[in-house]
């Protein structure tokens, strides 16, 4: 898999046609091939993994094309120039995304709307995913032709591969992306299909996106999990032990299932082992397919801090589904007002669980991080 990147991560990459063509003649010549040759990363070619160089070198700042359209970069301490290989190069098929994220949970976005069935393999978005030898992201959402009467479809595929339901952080990233596609720059709402339901995210004049994430599901069996319901067939503030500690969690699927461990006021949630902590609930038995963790300080009534272990993704810095569905648990557990801030490791999302019609309704940022290139 080989990548060139190029658009609006001015500090660290820009490029276009035009300052390609007109930067030629100020190119030092290329090295010799060798120099920056492809690494084979299990039948994927991976070349400078994201403008990185395969000897560690820092990443680099600057994306030239050459006379025949071969973008080049200069690493950023030695001032070595590197070539990034081409589509001429390797003759491979190419994919063309954009990157966005959501407070950090970063994602690759693909035009899928010619097709009903994502471009490209699971396996492959994995390796696209990976941070050293891919793009890196912490999934590959696909925009598709919308069914049911949406205006469009949304498929994900997390880092590993797995294909969740939902994700909220996506979902805005999918609206602006969308509207990037059809040069809307006014306030709209889309409709977009996804595996769990019909989610509305509304483009807002100052630029955040409002998501009408519909209604947080409860019952025990449906989110899934085999802890038995405390409270009104939901699993509410249910004993769990998970690496020889006694938690107290209330289970929230949000199309995708969340198992939410609200802590006591005094302890801090940076504190914990997440990596060591994440898996065993990720994969606890409690959960058949699995399970996202949100752990969460509250810090008063309308304000949350958490960290997030995802399933199929392991630390983000934020995730809208878990976001979302603490402040269900919050409220449930009797611990916080319907109308959240909700503190991530990437910055805050503003959540409110409707009364009226029992909707969860999700505020937050969408940004384009760079355009590229791949070659499968
Ligand atoms: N980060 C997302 C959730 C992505 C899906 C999740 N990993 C799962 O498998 O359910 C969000 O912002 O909601």
């Amino acid at each position: 898999m080989l990548f060139c990147c190029c658009g609006r991560m001015a500090s660290l990459v820009h490029s276009s046609a035009l300052s390609c063509s007109r930067a030629t003649a100020a190119l030092a010549p290329l090295p010799s091939r060798g120099d920056c040759r492809a690494l084979n990363n299990g039948g994927l070619r991976t070349d400078l993994g994201l403008c990185r160089h395969k000897s560690n070198l820092p990443l680099l700042r600057r994306t030239r094309c050459d006379a025949f359209g071969n973008v080049r970069a200069q690493a950023m301490s030695v001032g070595v120039e590197t070539k990034i290989a081409s589509k001429a190069d390797v003759g491979e098929s190419s994919l063309q995304f954009v990157k966005y994220h959501g407070l950090g949970n970063d994602f690759i976005l693909v035009d899928n709307r010619k097709s009903s069935t994502p471009c490209i393999s699971p396996e492959a978005a994995a390796k696209l995913c990976d941070r050293n030898f891919g793009v890196g992201a912490d999934g590959v959402i696909f925009v598709l032709p919308g069914i049911n009467g949406s205006d469009y479809t949304m498929r994900i595929y997390n880092s590993d591969g797995s294909e969740p339901e939902m994700c909220g952080n996506g979902i805005r990233c999918m609206a602006k992306f969308v509207a990037e596609l059809e040069g809307i720059t006014e306030s709209r709402s889309y409709k977009i299909d996804t595996l769990a339901g019909l989610i509305v995210p509304k483009l807002m004049d100052d630029g955040q996106i409002c998501v009408d994430m519909g209604t947080p599901i409860l019952e025990a069996k449906k989110i899934p999990t085999t802890l038995e319901p405390t409270q009104d067939g939901a699993v509410v503030k249910a004993p769990l032990v998970v690496a020889g500690r006694s938690w107290n969690v209330t289970c929230v699927s949000m199309g995708n299932p969340h198992c939410v461990a609200l802590l006591d006021a005094n302890e801090d949630v940076y504190s914990l082992p997440l990596a060591e902590i994440g898996p065993l609930f990720e994969k606890n038995e409690v959960f058949p397919a699995k399970t996202n963790t949100e752990f969460v300080q509250v810090l008063s009534p309308s304000h949350l801090r958490m960290r997030v272990w995802e399933r199929g993704a392991g630390p983000t810095l934020a995730c809208g589904t878990g976001a979302c569905a603490l402040v269900v648990a919050a409220v449930l557990e009797g611990r916080a007002e319907r109308d959240c801030l909700v503190e991530l490791p990437g910055g805050p999302l503003q959540i409110e669980w409707r009364e009226s019609d029992n909707h969860v309704y999700m505020t937050g940022p969408a940004e384009i991080a760079f355009r590229g290139t791949a070659y499968l």
